[in-house]
């Protein structure tokens, strides 16, 4: 059974109007006067750009692509890039400020930015993406650079992405720039650990809210959605520290072991499958809305935006949302899981283990020196636990739930770095 597919755009929330409600509530809380608040809710550059490619029966085909920079208040700005067929500008601009948040939240001194193509990787040969890839990055070669704009993997992008990009500006500069992007293969410049390191931080979250819930995570069950790279790395991390794995999910449809599905084994199942769970036998199919509102204590939406919506919120069983995903809450369900007194680790620091390992790799290539992945893995668990530790008091500081303290943290850093640095 396959997913239904995305609504259309207009029958879509605005991801760029749920960033801002929760912004505003932050904002307010803070007291921002309203230079500060015009100038942090805009995206400093937005750039859209049309490149034709060569497809391989000779047709050429022209694909929109994006480009937001959000802030480089506290930094380069840094954010991954999206292949999809229904991305669109807002998206790209609510995932650029999100960036700038998430950085602020773990204390990293980068900005904010994000992009996207509008295309089918899945029914792209390679040799289309790498053409889709290179003339991208061509055509954005005065935005990025590795003290400008770092751009990394998103959706449907990843290591393959990124060596093509950052061979394709090292050409353009006529110098070797490994710093320009992060997520490359290893040999590339790459950082141990950044391929895991999302769904590691998403680990490290949940980890750190059950504690304060007082759950014993070996008495806790979990439903993943979304099973890419950082669905999967999410649940095999937390199944190792003891959590059952009941339901996961990718665009094939959710599947269902009531005694826990066996996360490697999936994994390697899908690897071997086209990427797709589809024909998965270790457990039942079901219907893919059930998986959000299934019983579990633990849901880590880790796909698309906009899932937990005010159509299904009133079901949710879980306690605890932990959100691998960017935006997978709609704002207009805030209030509702608020009220249930569902705990939610909000994205912009659940996912935020990602690009702190997309900054020690970035590090690593200015440095010429590699470090070891214990190395790795401890920095980036620590500044995860400091990062929640921030949040979660600011949440009890202001009584106000972890998103809002999350933006709360967030906001109040950029605003005070843009007072200290002035004359933008
Ligand atoms: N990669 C990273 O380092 C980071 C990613 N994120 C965010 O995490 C989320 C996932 O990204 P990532 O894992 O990298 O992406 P991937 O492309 O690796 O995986 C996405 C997963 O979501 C599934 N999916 C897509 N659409 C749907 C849908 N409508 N319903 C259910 N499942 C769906 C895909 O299914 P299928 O496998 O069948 O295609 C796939 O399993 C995104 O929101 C991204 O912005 C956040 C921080 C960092
Ligand atoms: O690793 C990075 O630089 C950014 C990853 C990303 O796009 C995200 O956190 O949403």
């Amino acid at each position: 059974m396959l997913y239904k597919e995305p609504a259309p755009i207009k029958d879509r929330e605005n991801p760029f109007e749920s960033m801002m409600s929760r912004f505003n509530i932050a904002a307010e809380v803070l007291g921002l006067d309203e230079e500060t608040y015009n100038v942090l809710k805009s995206p400093a550059r937005q750039v859209i750009v049309n490149v034709p490619v060569t497809m391989d029966d000779g047709k050429v085909r022209v694909f929109e692509g994006y480009r937001v920079v959000h802030s480089t208040i506290l930094g380069p700005s840094k954010g991954g890039i999206r292949y999809a067929p229904d991305v669109f500008l807002d998206e790209v601009k609510a995932l650029a400020a999100w960036m700038t948040w998430k950085c602020a939240v773990v204390d990293i001194p980068y900005g904010g930015a994000k992009g996207g193509i509008i295309c089918d990787p899945y029914s792209m040969s390679a040799g289309e993406i790498e053409r889709l890839t290179r003339a991208y990055t061509s055509s954005l070669v005065d935005i990025f650079g590795p003290d400008r704009d770092i751009p990394a993997p998103d959706m449907g992008t990843g290591p393959r992405e990124m060596a093509w990009l950052m061979d394709e500006y090292s050409k353009t500069k006529g110098s070797t720039e490994h710093g320009v992007v992060t997520g490359k293969p290893l040999v590339l410049g790459g950082s141990l650990g950044r391929v895991e390191a999302t769904g590691r931080g998403v680990m490290v979250s949940a980890m750190a809210a059950m504690e304060k819930l007082g759950m014993d995570p070996a008495k806790s069950t979990a439903a993943v959605q979304g099973f890419g790279n950082v669905g999967s790395w999410a649940a095999k991390l937390m199944a190792e520290r003891g959590v059952k794995i009941l339901g996961v999910s990718d665009v094939s449809g959710a599947y269902w072991n009531d005694n826990g599905i066996d996360i490697e084994e999936a994994i390697e199942y899908k690897n071997g499958n086209n990427g797709r769970l589809e024909g998965y036998k270790g457990a039942e199919q079901i219907d893919p809305a059930e998986l959000l509102t299934s019983k579990v204590d633990v849901l880590v939406p880790a796909a698309v935006e906009d899932v937990i919506t005010i159509h299904n919120v009133d079901k949710i069983q879980a306690r605890l949302i932990v959100e691998g995903a960017n935006g997978p809450t709609s704002y207009k369900a805030d209030n509702i899981i608020n009220e249930k007194g569902i705990m939610v680790v909000p994205d912009i620091l659940a996912n935020s283990g990602g690009v702190t390992v997309s900054y020690f790799e970035w590090v690593q290539n200015r440095m010429g020196f590699k470090w070891t992945l214990d190395r790795v893995n401890e920095r980036a668990e620590r500044i995860m636990n400091e990062s929640f530790e921030r949040v979660y008091a600011a949440s009890q500081k202001y009584n106000v739930p972890m998103r809002i303290a999350a933006y709360i943290v967030a906001i109040d850093k950029v605003a005070m770095t843009y007072k200290y640095r002035g004359g933008f």
